[in-house]
């Protein structure tokens, strides 16, 4: 049996929502199973960022993002998502494909990510994740948030660890081309949050996220069976 990590983090909600749509589409190809993993928020209070901004006034650019039900949806999302099991480096280790989702934070990935990708880093000497397919999954605030940006500039790390990127194709994927105001790209699928974090994914999103799920399950598989990158 192939089996694809789907490797995740999600303060609010949308990218766990995402993950069930890239689940779906993993489970399409026979033979494949998934298995969901979440990175955890950091222990430390003090630097988390929602909480931090708890006892921000809502006026000024605090009335635009609603403060006070970020921090209500934050609270809620981590209780929901209590039962999903913690990403381990051995998930990575006997994963045959690997699918990371994670918000968009300042134009990039955020730093519980970044962190989970430094302990991942001794993979680049064992070459334990080289020639495994991989892809990405982000969502942001806004469609000019850096969704794009994030997805590119994350897969910077999966290259240093060998790993061989999965892209959303266009013929495959016509939904974006669309001058609506969603989510997704050649470089992965992604989401609009809103700036205040309300807008749910649409349909044309979870397609395009289970396809990508599907397309990383079928060249798992392929590569389960042919063993190209065995040494
Ligand atoms: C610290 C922080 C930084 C953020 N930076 C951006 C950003 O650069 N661009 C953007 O569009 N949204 C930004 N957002 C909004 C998040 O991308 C949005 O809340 C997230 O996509 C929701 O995903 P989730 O529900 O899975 O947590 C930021 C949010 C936080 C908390």
């Amino acid at each position: 049996m192939t089996e694809v990590v789907i490797v995740y983090y999600s303060a609010f909600g949308h990218i766990a929502t995402l993950s069930e749509a890239i689940a779906k589409g993993v489970e399409r190809v026979e033979g494949v199973r998934y298995k969901l993993v979440r990175i955890p928020e950091f222990n430390d209070p003090s630097i988390r960022v929602v909480n931090q901004r708890s006892n921000q006034k809502e006026e000024g650019l605090g009335q635009h993002f609603k403060l006070t039900k970020r921090v209500e949806d934050y609270d809620r999302v981590q209780e929901e998502q209590a039962s999903i099991p913690i990403a381990a480096m051995e998930d990575l280790r006997l994963a045959d494909g690997i699918i990371w989702g994670f918000p968009t934070y300042l134009g990039s990935m955020p730093a519980q990510v970044k962190s989970f990708l430094d302990q991942a880093g001794q993979f680049c000497t064992t070459g334990d994740l080289e020639g495994k397919p991989t892809a990405l999954f982000t969502s942001a605030g806004s469609i000019h948030g850096g969704h794009e940006a994030t997805l590119l500039s994350s897969l910077v790390p999966l290259l240093h660890l060998g790993m061989l990127f999965v892209g959303l194709p266009y013929t495959e994927n016509p939904e974006y081309l669309t001058d609506q105001a969603i989510g997704c790209s050649p470089y992965g699928v992604s989401t609009l949050a809103g700036p205040d974090g309300s807008r749910i994914p649409v349909e044309e999103e979870l397609t395009m996220a289970s396809r990508l799920g599907e397309r990383v399950a079928r060249i798992a598989k392929a590569f389960t069976v042919a063993k190209p990158f065995d040494k």
